[in-house]
């Protein structure tokens, strides 16, 4: 999140113009002051008291004029401000690498979208509290005018109390940090909670844990720490409010005493401590603000970090990166990936893995669990990046910065795969489409789907295997040449699992689509035209449909149907 950045966007006009209105509001805010002390004190500015009168409406109308102005332009400033942040937030994100938003997870991610409210507060209460220093600074300066020593007393009391204002807020801070971790807590179980809410119905230990142990504990304490965090909070405010009646009272009733102040310099002194009262407290709030800022920037900071571990790149579309013409090939040359170990664990590695896909072929990828598939889906479809070989797409070494156009040239279904609320493709999905109404077919979907032709979008209210059927209708609506399935089948009924095997996909390969499919239905493992079987992270055996069969060295030969 760079700050600075946002901020220089907005041009130096601005906020010069912002701080010379500021200036001036605060001046004639000022003026108000000494226009009220003469009247009190019976002086005079001009030798003609009619002047009086004028000038003091006058300059609240200008004080008034100028406030609006400012007003006007602070709001919109800060909405500048908060959309710019929102934006790099939702940028970061959609430049981010997959590895790096499984790392963080969706929670941090909703964490830093509200952490951009706190900074988009920054422009603001600093000009708010730029004002407020002019205001007390011309006040201090007034009352120094008026007594040196007067002025010394007054300020050498409000400092004091700032100060231990301030080392009582410290201790605030500490129960706040204290309080932001049981929040983080009390979401992790909340999540679970309401993403378990079936599980938790299922087991009344896991129910009386997650409500009792979990839930309730973390809510008793906090609190119990709120409760003492905000009575620590109100007793500095009551402090602080208290303190200003102390300054009253010394004014009124030691400073007369301990110096030669005179009783029309205390009125003078009252009402100018008086009119401090508000901009002294703004000055004060930026404080606590200080602190949401600092912890808003740390943790922002963290999601960019994490959210840039690979180079950024521009995604807009360049069609020199591109590639062009139907697909002829994959060739995986080396590939290698390695999970992120956690202290002394060794992590898993998938490759290296030397292999060829040709155009039209169907390709079975098998094997235990935990041996790789997925793992190797996620590199094959470019969502994980190598760390060791490369990808050729007809050939063409896949880099860096080709891999957008490349995954695009993909059509997957993941495992747990999401139906978009929203028609982002922009397909046509008017019950009108004869294609669109084919592939609904081919899925025998025709009796169950929902059209809705007003805002060109299919209804999601289905079951998971039908959820899973409409995927496939939409990745068919894609028309890419390669189709990518993870389990597609797993979640469905026998009659249609067989449909799929021995004739949908028959009907798949003479589109001309190429299939990579992995799949534990062993019954229908013939229906390939090779078999990859995965073992720790590497190819142990690659079957074709000629028979020839490409044993890695030194792996056995598991499943019966390839023996
Ligand atoms: N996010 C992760 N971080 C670290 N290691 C992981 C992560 N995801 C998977 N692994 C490791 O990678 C190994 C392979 O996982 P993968 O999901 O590729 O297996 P799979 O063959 O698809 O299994 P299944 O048939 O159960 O879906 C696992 O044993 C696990 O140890």
């Amino acid at each position: 999140m760079n700050i600075y950045n946002v901020f220089k966007s907005k041009s130096k006009i601005f906020y010069s113009f912002l701080v010379l209105l500021g200036i001036v509001n605060s001046i004639t805010y000022t003026g108000l002051l000494i226009l009220i002390n003469n009247s009190i004190s019976n002086h005079t500015l001009f030798d003609n008291a009619k002047y009086n009168a004028p000038l003091f409406f006058g300059v609240i109308v200008i004080s008034a004029i100028c406030s609006k102005i400012f007003q006007y332009y602070v709001v919109k400033l800060t909405n500048d401000i908060l959309f710019k942040f929102e934006m790099e937030v939702l940028e970061k994100l959609r430049h981010a690498e997959f590895e790096a938003f499984e790392q963080l997870g969706v929670e941090k991610v909703f964490t830093a979208i509200s952490d951009t409210r706190v900074l988009g507060k920054i422009p603001e209460t600093f000009i708010n509290a730029f004002n407020s220093a002019i205001i007390v600074l011309c006040c201090m300066g007034y009352m120094f005018i008026n007594s040196p020593i007067g002025g010394v007393f007054i300020l050498g009391v409000i400092v004091f109390l700032l100060l231990v204002y301030l080392k009582r807020n410290k201790g605030i801070e500490t129960e706040l940090n204290k309080l932001r971790d049981l929040q983080n807590d009390y979401y992790r179980y909340l999540n679970d909670m309401l993403q378990g809410f079936k599980e938790i119905k299922m087991g009344l230990k896991r129910s009386e844990n997650i409500f009792n142990t979990c839930l309730r504990t973390n809510r008793v304490t906090g609190k119990r720490l709120g409760e003492t965090t905000a009575i620590k909070y109100l007793d500095n405010e009551l402090m602080g409010r208290y303190s200003w009646y102390i300054i009253l009272g010394l004014v009124m009733y030691l400073l007369p005493v301990i110096t030669d102040v005179k009783t029309g310099m205390v009125s003078t002194f009252i009402v100018t401590i008086l009119y401090l009262i508000g901009p002294v407290g703004t000055l004060i709030t930026l404080v606590p603000f200080y602190t949401s800022v600092k912890i808003a920037m740390e943790r922002l900071k963290k999601y960019e970090d994490t959210m840039s571990t690979i180079t950024e790149r521009d995604i807009s579309y360049n069609s020199a990166l591109d590639f062009n013409g139907d697909f002829q090939s994959l060739r995986f040359e080396q590939l290698t990936y390695e999970y992120a170990a956690k202290e002394s664990e060794k992590p898993f590695v998938v490759g290296p893995i030397n292999l060829e896909i040709r155009k039209g072929e169907v390709i079975f990828i098998v094997g235990g669990n935990g041996s790789g598939k997925s793992t190797f889906i996620h590199l094959l479809t470019g969502l994980y990046k190598p760390v060791a070989g490369h990808i050729y797409y007809n050939e063409n070494k896949i880099l860096l910065e080709n891999y957008p156009y490349y995954s695009n040239k993909l059509s997957v279904i993941f495992t747990q795969n999401h139906l978009f609320n929203e028609n982002y493709d922009e397909f046509n999905l008017s019950s009108s489409n004869p294609t669109l109404r084919a592939h609904i077919g081919e899925m025998q979907l025709s009796k169950i789907v929902v059209f809705d032709d007003d805002n060109n979008r299919i209804h999601h209210e289905l079951s998971k295997g039908q959820q899973k059927r409409l995927a496939m209708v939409y990745a068919l609506m894609e028309e890419r040449d390669v189709l990518v399935l993870d389990e597609w089948a797993a979640e469905q009924d026998p009659v249609f699992r067989a449909y799929f095997y021995k004739v949908f996909l028959k009907k798949l390969r003479a589109m001309g689509k190429t299939i990579i499919a992995v799949t534990h239905d062993d019954a229908y493992f013939s229906c390939a035209d090779r078999i990859l079987k995965f073992d720790y992270g590497n190819i142990c055996y690659d079957r074709q449909t000629n028979g020839d069969i490409v044993v890695a060295e030194g792996s056995e030969l598991l499943i019966p149907f390839l023996t």
